[in-house]
């Protein structure tokens, strides 16, 4: 049974405090797991990856590694209009992708070339869950962003299903990509094994992509050893309704979200009591379980609670929908109007659907391009360009206690200007 929050008389951040979601990836008790799972598998690689796997996997893959072959023959077996599915997925997430995508620049000032240049990571790991649900879509939301970005190697690890096996919807997706290195090993300890390498996992430069508290706890564990990307957790979903919304629409959108079990959070926020009152007969099963049903005084209060909860995908079904785009302060995505569904978004609208969970939409945002890229500034000055700025530094190395900074100029300054 859904829950209902009368809200009307309440500050937003009570109301955001009583909507309390898990973020168990920060609890002690999981942050302690995970922390010996990452120390085992760096101390003893692939042996500890495989008996983690069998503790929480039940099984233990051989080979680890699935080969090119079964890659091609998954591939090969996708239905005509799944493979057709996937390819536009793939187009539209290349398409919306590239226009974010940064590039190299130079600016001149005073003789002195200035300017960064923009280059892809080596090597990316990319984490595709699989546990409770199969997430092949996952791959394409994940692995399009880095080839945009320009990532050669890429390497993907998931769960193997109690077969031993990876997901064949998965590696057809990879087959598609062109991606050839894929392992059959999930959790903590595929990413442990992807930060440090392993006998059989080369290491990476980064790991991104969503997973469950462990995967995640890692994901932080391992985190400046290898780059990591943002909390990707639990899916959530605020939905700021009005009366103008359908109830069987809202109710759909709150239970597609809900869907994901395993923590995941769907939230109305409405003025509208018809609309609540409405929604909530349609809602049944165990989603209905993660969706809780809020009452606020108007549209207002509603994106002030969603601005403060950063909840990882908000729905404007409203009046003035696109107006309220604008007055978004934190949120992974937006979906703006009633024909926009989350759901959409998910498998193919463009947007990676790897968002961030768990309130870090405050400081974070949606996996792109630039997680795949870095960024190397460089400067190239011409005598008069030293001669301009080299006093200027040279008081301010002594200034900190630096003398030998000043020295360096100076010792330039002087040869070029004698
Ligand atoms: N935010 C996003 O962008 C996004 C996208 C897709 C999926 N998701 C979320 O990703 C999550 C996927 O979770 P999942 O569980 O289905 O798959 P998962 O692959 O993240 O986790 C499964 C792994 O967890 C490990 N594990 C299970 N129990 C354990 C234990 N007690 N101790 C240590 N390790 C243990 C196992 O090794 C297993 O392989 C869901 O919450 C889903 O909503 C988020
Ligand atoms: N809603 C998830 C992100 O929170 C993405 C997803 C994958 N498959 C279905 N949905
Ligand atoms: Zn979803």
């Amino acid at each position: 049974m859904a829950a209902r929050l009368d809200a009307r008389g309440l500050d937003a951040r009570e109301v955001v405090r009583r909507l309390r979601r898990p973020r168990g990836f920060l609890s002690r008790e999981v942050r302690a797991a995970v922390r010996q799972v990452v120390e085992e598998v760096r101390e003893r690689g692939d042996e500890a990856l495989l008996e983690y796997g069998e503790r929480f996997d039940g099984v233990r893959p051989d080979p680890l590694r699935v080969p090119r072959e079964e890659i091609e023959r998954a591939r090969a077996a996708l239905p005509g209009e799944l493979a057709e599915a996937f390819r536009t997925a793939i187009e539209n997430v290349r398409r919306f992708h590239e226009r974010e995508l940064d590039r190299s620049w130079e600016l001149e000032r005073g003789g002195a070339r200035l300017g960064q240049r923009v280059r892809p990571l080596r090597r990316a790991g990319i984490y595709v869950p699989g546990g409770h649900g199969a997430y092949p879509s996952t791959l394409v939301m994940t692995a399009v962003p880095a080839q945009v970005a320009g990532v050669e190697e890429l390497c993907v690890c998931t769960p193997p299903g109690p077969d031993g096996r990876a997901n064949p919807r998965l590696l057809a997706v990879a087959g598609l990509l062109g991606i050839g290195e894929v392992y059959a090993a999930g959790g903590a300890q595929a990413v442990a094994a992807m930060a440090f390498g392993t006998e059989s996992v080369p290491r990476v430069d980064k790991i991104v992509g969503p997973g469950n508290d462990y995967v995640t706890a890692a994901k932080l564990e391992v985190f400046g050893e290898v780059g990591v990307d943002a909390p990707q957790g639990p899916s959530e979903l605020v939905v700021v309704a009005d009366g103008s919304a359908r109830p069987e629409r809202v109710a759909l959108d709150l239970m597609a979200q809900a869907e994901h079990l395993s923590g995941a959070t769907s939230v109305l926020l409405t003025p509208s009591g018809a609309l609540a009152s409405g929604v909530e007969p349609l809602l049944s099963g165990r989603p209905s379980e993660h969706i809780t049903l809020v009452l606020v005084r108007d549209l207002e209060q509603a994106l002030e609670i969603s601005n403060l909860y950063a909840p990882e995908h908000v729905h404007l079904n409203c009046e003035g929908a696109g107006a309220a785009l604008e007055r978004v302060e934190a949120a992974g995505l937006v979906a703006v109007g009633d024909l926009s569904p989350v759901a959409l978004s998910d498998y193919a609208a463009g947007p990676s659907h790897a968002l961030p969970t768990g309130g870090t939409a405050r400081w974070a945002s949606a996996l792109g391009t630039h997680d795949f890229l870095t960024r190397i500034n460089h400067m190239r000055f011409s005598r008069e360009a030293l001669r301009e700025l080299g006093p200027h530094v040279e008081r301010l190395a002594r200034m900190e206690g630096f003398e030998n900074h000043a020295a360096s100029v100076a010792a330039r300054r002087e040869k070029e200007e004698g």
